[in-house]
């Protein structure tokens, strides 16, 4: 039996294999969650000029130096309609938040500490040069890179992308992910299954990892058994032009497990099988041309695990974002581990922290890679390297988080 191959080794292969994806032009309304290909500029100035933060009067400073001063209010300056003049000695203009300070101002003095009379108004508080006073290019200039290429937008991108002046972005194409599952015993969702028969849910959840990660799952279905139909779904999904193949199922050593022979058949070149991990032990990875083919156990816990691990950062790198790689945090053991053997071990646990707000990773007492409840209910994996000695509660640990909507 081959030796089992180190779960960073898997993924650096995989990777290694992997070409950012072509990128098109896309509307900013339709581009939550998609990558920058290209950095993104700064078409303007913001603010564009010195603007008041603050409802009041605009004025030169050295007129109000001291409370009690009165001077001549002779207009205004609103958002989005500014005060045309230039203000002089002895005069104030009222503004608004957001208006343009009139030329010649220097600082801003709140309403509350103004009392109006006529044309007259005469301030209570003493006035401070540029006070209240937001100057052009605060928050950014004209020509300035704010947004990377390699960047996954989020909401709050999105909102900077159109006040930077862009109305479209430069986005990787969404990878395409073709998802087939395999197996007699499978029925699909919602279906009753008949004697012997199981409802198949890795799909549903690689689906989601796919969504998540900025892709575009599609469904091949589920196979049964036959390695004619394997073969033929691989080969449907080749026609699709997918980016990635994932197969569910029929990956281990059982005479049912057809999947290694029918990726070959299909052109797959198989770079490796099976990793020192658990769960997920008897996946795999291939090419055929640019496609990248990966063989996930059944197992839905198994599936699901490899398919963060390992699809997530496949997608991540197909799109081009400049974070590809799982994010590990660090945690206390919530309670005593036993040592561990030669697997990486990555544990259905919850996630809670301690008086000091310290995380504390406490796996579940039963973990095993059948069971899609627990795995539902975890708020994170507990990653056991293999070999760790026995772990005592409260000793540090690594985890990777299970964040909505994963
Ligand atoms: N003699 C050995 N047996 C097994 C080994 C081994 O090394 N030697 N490895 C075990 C490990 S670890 C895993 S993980 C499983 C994975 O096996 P397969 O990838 O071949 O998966 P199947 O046999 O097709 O299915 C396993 C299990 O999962 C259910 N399943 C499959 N597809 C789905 C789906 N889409 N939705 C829900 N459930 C699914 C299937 O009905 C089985 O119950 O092999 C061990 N055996
Ligand atoms: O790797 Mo299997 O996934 O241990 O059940």
């Amino acid at each position: 039996m081959s030796a089992l191959l180190p779960v960073d080794e898997a993924r650096a292969r995989i990777l290694a294999g992997l070409t950012p994806l072509t990128s098109e032009t896309v509307r900013l309304a339709d581009a939550l969650g998609r990558t920058l290909s290209k950095p993104l500029a700064a078409r303007r100035t913001q603010p564009p000029w010195d603007c008041s933060a603050m409802d009041g009067y605009a004025l030169r400073a050295a007129d109000a130096a001291a409370p009690g001063a009165t001077l001549r209010v002779v207009g205004e300056s609103a958002a989005g309609r500014g005060y045309a003049g230039r203000l002089g000695s002895g005069e104030a203009a009222r503004i608004f938040t957001g208006a343009p300070v009139p030329d010649g101002a220097d600082a801003i003095l709140l309403q509350e500490d103004a009392s109006r009379g006529g044309d007259l108004v005469t301030f209570s508080e003493a006035a401070t040069a540029g006070r209240h006073i937001r100057r052009a290019g605060l928050d950014f200039s004209a020509g300035e890179i704010l947004l990377e290429a390699g960047r996954r937008l989020g909401a709050r991108d999105l909102a900077l992308g159109a006040a930077l002046g862009h109305g479209e972005v430069e986005a990787s194409r969404k990878p395409r992910v073709a998802i087939l599952a395999t197996g007699d015993e499978l029925v699909a969702a919602g279906e009753i299954p008949g004697p012997d028969q199981i409802v198949a849910s890795n799909a549903f959840a690689i689906a989601g990892v796919v969504t998540a990660e900025g892709g575009e799952p599609i469904d091949l279905g589920i196979a049964p058994d036959d390695h004619r139909t394997i073969v033929s779904a691989v080969e449907r999904a080749i026609a699709a032009e997918a980016d990635v193949l994932v197969t569910l199922g029929g990956a281990s050593v059982g005479d049912h497990d057809l999947i290694q022979p029918a990726l070959k058949e299909a052109g797959v070149q198989l770079d490796f099988w099976r990793i020192a991990m658990r769960p997920g032990k008897p996946m795999m990875a291939g090419r055929r041309g640019a496609m990248l083919a990966l063989g996930l156990p059944g197992n839905p816990v198994s599936s699901i695990v490899c398919a963060l691990l390992f699809l997530a950062p496949a997608l991540r790198k197909l799109t081009g974002r400049s974070d590809v790689e799982p994010v590990l945090m660090r945690a206390k053991l919530g309670r005593d581990m036993p040592a561990n053997d030669h697997r990486d071990d990555y544990m259905r646990s919850a996630l809670t922290y301690d008086s000091e707000g310290f995380a504390v990773a406490t796996a579940f007492e039963r973990q095993d890679s059948s069971m899609l409840r627990p795995l539902a209910g975890a708020e994170c994996l507990l990653i056991r390297p293999a070999h760790a000695a026995v772990g005592k509660i409260g000793e540090p640990c690594r985890i990777m988080g299970l964040p909505h909507p994963l």
